[in-house]
């Protein structure tokens, strides 16, 4: 997969109102190289229709496109790959229907880290790191230390996520993470064009 730094997740309930395309639209002028769509409430048939805008969107900047939890609509819309959890669809199982596109797997614990690296997938993501008030069924905060465990061991990219905010962005670099996702930290801001630079400017600084 393409290099990222800067991983924005949608969560339409932080928006204030604001249109999803605009919203994301201003993430990835600030920076973002993969947008996530994730929506836990919407119907089947309104999912597709936002990831059918999404695929036009990112197809217009040249961004990587991810759909969480449905592999159906990752393939009609023809995203760049899926996301899944713990609970849902084994890597093996998922890796037989979308065949070489992007697989990300959530993880919170070195074992699972291993296995997803053993299993192929592309990804991984390593949180929650802090509290969150963005996912219902959460596990505790895996705290900084589990970044630090991953970025020694493990050698697929992995993208921290959970509670960063540019007030602890710091922490989750100084323990090993070169890649971040967000939330509520992105799409809820105000000047969401305007964080997204800040985040993309402290990655870069962190790269050097
Ligand atoms: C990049 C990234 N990391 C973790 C998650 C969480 O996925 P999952 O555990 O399947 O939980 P839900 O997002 O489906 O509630 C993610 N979506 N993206
Ligand atoms: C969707 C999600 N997955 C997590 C995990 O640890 O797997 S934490 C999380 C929520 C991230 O949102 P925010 O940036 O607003 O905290
Ligand atoms: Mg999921």
């Amino acid at each position: 997969m393409k290099e990222f730094k800067l991983y924005a997740i949608t969560g339409e309930e932080f928006h204030q109102g604001r249109d999803l395309i605009e919203v994301m639209e201003q993430a990835i002028l600030g920076g973002v190289d993969i947008i996530q769509l994730r929506d836990k409430t919407s119907s089947k048939r309104e999912i597709l229709q936002k990831a059918k805008a999404l695929r036009e969107l990112t197809h217009k900047y040249g961004v990587t496109f991810i759909v969480n939890d449905h592999i159906d609509v990752s393939l009609a819309v023809d995203a760049d790959g899926i996301h899944i959890g713990q609970d849902d669809l084994p890597l093996a199982e998922a890796r037989k229907i979308v065949g070489d596109k992007i697989i990300g797997i959530s993880t919170h614990k070195i074992e699972e880290a291993r296995e997803a690296e053993a299993g192929g997938a592309d990804y991984i993501g390593v949180g929650p790191i802090f509290h969150t008030n963005s996912k219902v069924d959460v596990v505790d905060p895996v705290t900084t230390t589990y970044i630090n465990q991953v970025s020694n061991e493990i050698t697929i990219p992995f993208v921290a996520i959970g509670g960063i905010k540019l007030h602890n962005v710091d922490q989750v670099l100084e323990a090993g993470a070169t890649r971040i996702c967000m939330i509520s930290e992105i799409v809820g801001a105000e000047d969401i064009k305007g964080v997204c630079k800040t985040f993309t400017k402290i990655l870069s600084e962190k790269g050097e």
